[in-house]
């Protein structure tokens, strides 16, 4: 559905994002995370055809996004990280006035916008002015808006920022009730956690370039960090010591790990192993007359691996333009 080559964007001589490759298939909710100022709206925009890149190649769903903005357009719909202020608008009217900028008569909005309201339990709030909507509802109601013109690809910056836990979980089930629907999703943050729950795809986004990309399993388990192994054993004759140095040769000889080292007779084995690895190692152990009475691997913390993949830093907080 997205395929991004090499696309680069310069804001003078800042460079926002680097030779940027992404690809993201139909029917995913796909994730993009990075750190304050990583280039994930820069990103958004120019998918969406809202800003010029400076190089490379985006195609939305075959279409050229880079030479056919408008065409683009068409198949996309956008939630941006604001909300704008509607003074004196209803809720019907302003899905008219978006409707009708996609060329749409009011019978053809009042159709898809009953459908979209509904979704987003915003159904009963036709006549009500949009500013008089809670935060949570007018989140909702800018993806009811998105959706007017029935796009296949829904792009969301930050939707859930400033949300609070209740409107971040209605957020997360109408994300899946259009992923049931068919439709492509590519939402940003800059929390992996939150990310993690709702998205199939993932791709890390530091210093305008993906740093990683994958399932969440995927990129745990692709960590060449990973904490390690921890195995408590002991054989048969042999004193403690003696133990820990033979189930450490026994790794070694059939593992491709990173470091062991032994500790107050716990043997830590580095390396960045699936679960199926993790099982066969444990396996072998007691095939070769190991008495184990502790192997865990203990578990990534998300936001942890995320800050070690990004560096560990945010670079600024948002701008205003
Ligand atoms: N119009 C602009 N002029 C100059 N620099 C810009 C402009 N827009 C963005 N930038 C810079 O480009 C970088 C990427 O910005 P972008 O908004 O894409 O990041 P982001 O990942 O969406 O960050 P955030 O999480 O804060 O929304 C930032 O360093 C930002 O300051």
């Amino acid at each position: 559905m997205v395929d991004i080559e090499e696309l680069t964007k310069r804001y003078g001589k800042f460079v926002a994002l680097d030779h940027m490759n992404l690809h993201i298939d139909k029917g995913e909710i796909f994730g993009f995370v990075g750190p304050n100022g990583a280039g994930k709206t820069t990103t958004m925009r120019i998918m969406c055809g809202l800003l010029k890149a400076t190089s490379g190649k985006v195609t939305i769903d075959g279409v050229d996004a880079l030479g056919r903005p408008a065409d683009v357009k068409r198949k996309i719909g956008y939630v941006p990280d604001f909300f704008g202020v509607y003074d004196n608008l209803k809720v019907m009217e302003y899905m008219d006035f978006y409707g009708s900028m996609y060329g749409m008569s009011k019978r053809e909005v009042e159709k898809v916008a009953d459908k979209y309201l509904e979704l987003v339990a915003l159904q009963d709030k036709k006549d009500e002015f949009v500013d008089s909507l809670s935060r949570g509802m007018k989140q909702r109601l800018c993806v009811a808006r998105a959706l007017i013109h029935d796009p296949e690809l829904l792009v969301l910056d930050e939707p859930s920022s400033g949300l609070d836990p209740r409107s971040r979980h209605d957020m997360k089930n109408i994300l899946r009730d259009l992923k049931e629907m068919g439709k492509t999703i590519v939402i940003s943050s800059h929390i992996l956690p939150e990310l993690s729950e709702m998205c199939t795809s993932i791709g890390v986004i530091d210093h305008g370039k993906i740093v990683a990309s994958g399932s969440v399993d995927e990129i745990v388990n692709g960590d060449k960090n990973m904490p390690p192994v921890r195995i408590k054993g002991y054989m048969l004759g042999l004193d403690a010591e003696a133990s820990a140095n033979r189930i450490s040769v026994i790794v070694k000889e059939r593992f491709n790990v990173d470091r062991i080292s032994i500790q107050d007779g716990e043997i830590l084995v580095y390396y960045s192993g699936t679960r199926e690895s993790d099982a066969e190692l444990l396996r072998s152990l007691v095939d070769n007359g190991v008495h184990v009475h502790q192997f865990f691997r203990e578990k990534e913390d998300l936001e942890s691996l995320f800050l070690k993949i990004t560096g560990g830093e945010n670079r600024g907080a948002k701008n205003n333009y």
